[in-house]
């Protein structure tokens, strides 16, 4: 699968374009906040529906303009397939496959695998629990679509017994057996979200150690560890020990909810100890391992987004990830980098198919 034609009019700083791709390796060369890292928000958009950076869609509209439209035509099984992305100023948003409008947007999540990595994900290491716990829910959800909706009862259920918390610690009234109630509906959601987060670190973990080996030359040891209260048995049992405290906290204390990852190197936290280079090769292994996650569990290569990916790499491990992107596990890869001449002899040595485009204040160019 890979995206043919983008065509793009009032995204962010990027008034109009039309942009055919190389089916290998593109990539987008320019100054700092000239546009590339917008262009490859697009293609995410395509895929996801909506921004990886900016949570509000109406933000990503061109500050002088009402709308946006982001349109890419893809080849997937050998078919056509045609993408649609358009939102007006305070109105919904349009996202239509061939003309089509989904009902529901969780439709196409799936349809177009994607998978980005990017200076912003840095946060995955330095911020709270909730980044970690998106982003595996993120990848699963992106194969598994009851997972999603086990996930929306279960938070549902939590708000529920949160509420009922609050009126017991408020008032020292309310109805203890709508404790009982949210206890055995959290208790069976969360052990079918627990399984699936199992099993979905089980898979990756080994993957990833194979890259971090290898894009670091196997000098550092590295841990993944999957963090949850579940892993001390039944979440029943543990919600009835901590009945009195939640009711004095007003909160569920116990879940998943509060499933973490614990990232180690050498056996100290990485937040704490990791350099920059050794934190973005954490990142790019973790993310290379989703790579192979989901095209294993969807069947289709994912295109690969790489912003700014050399940058606090040494030489060596440049090398080393080049050589990676040289190989076949990847289908098309999108790169941006500041620096032209450095990235075209990079993506040359790869052997593949590719295309430069010059990016320059919005505007988009096919480079001669
Ligand atoms: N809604 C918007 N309307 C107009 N311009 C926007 C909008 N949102 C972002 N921008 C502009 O887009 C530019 C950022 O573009 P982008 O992040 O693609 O840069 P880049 O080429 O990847 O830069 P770098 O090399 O620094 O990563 C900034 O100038 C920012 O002001």
């Amino acid at each position: 699968m890979h995206i043919r034609h983008l065509n793009l009019i009032n995204f962010k700083n990027i008034e109009q374009a039309e942009i055919a791709f190389s089916p290998g390796i593109n990539c987008l060369v320019g100054d700092n906040g000239s546009g590339k890292t917008n262009v490859l928000d697009a293609l995410y958009y395509l895929s996801f529906c909506k921004s990886y950076f900016n949570a509000v869609d109406s933000q990503n509209i061109n500050h002088q303009q009402e709308f946006f439209v982001v349109q890419g035509q893809y080849l997937r099984h050998d078919e056509e397939e045609h993408i649609y992305c358009g939102l007006k100023k305070s109105q919904k948003k349009h996202f239509k496959r061939n003309k089509k409008e989904y009902s529901k947007l969780s439709e196409h999540i799936g349809l177009l695998p994607l998978v980005m990595i990017s200076p912003s994900d840095e946060q995955l290491i330095n911020e709270g629990s909730e980044q970690r716990r998106k982003y595996i829910d993120g990848v699963i959800s992106q194969y598994d679509k009851p997972f999603l909706d086990d996930l929306m009862r279960y938070n549902r259920s939590l708000m529920q017994r949160n509420a009922t918390l609050k009126q017991l610690k408020d008032s020292r009234s309310g109805d203890y057996s709508m404790l009982d109630l949210w206890d055995e509906q959290l208790e069976q959601l969360a052990n079918r979200i627990y399984i699936r987060r199992v099993d979905f670190i089980k898979e990756l973990v080994p993957v990833f150690q194979k890259y971090y080996a290898y894009i670091s030359d196997g000098k550092e040891e590295i841990a993944l560890t999957y963090k949850s209260h579940l892993h001390e048995g039944d979440l029943k049992g543990q919600l009835a020990a901590v009945r009195s405290k939640d009711i004095v906290l007003g909160y569920t204390t116990k879940g998943v909810h509060k499933d973490d990852l614990e990232l180690l190197l050498g056996g100290y936290s990485i937040k704490k100890i990791a350099s920059q280079g050794q934190k973005k090769t954490f990142l790019i292994a973790l993310k290379l391992a989703q790579y192979e996650f989901i095209h294993k569990h969807n069947g289709i290569k994912p295109i690969l987004l790489l912003d700014d990916i050399f940058d606090k790499l040494d030489d060596a491990r440049s090398n080393r990830l080049l050589q990676l992107v040289a190989e076949d596990v990847f289908n098309q890869i999108f790169i941006t980098d500041t620096n032209k001449p450095y990235l075209v002899d990079i993506v040359k040595r790869t052997g593949k198919a590719y295309k430069v485009f010059d990016v320059a204040n919005g505007q988009i160019a096919a480079s001669s």
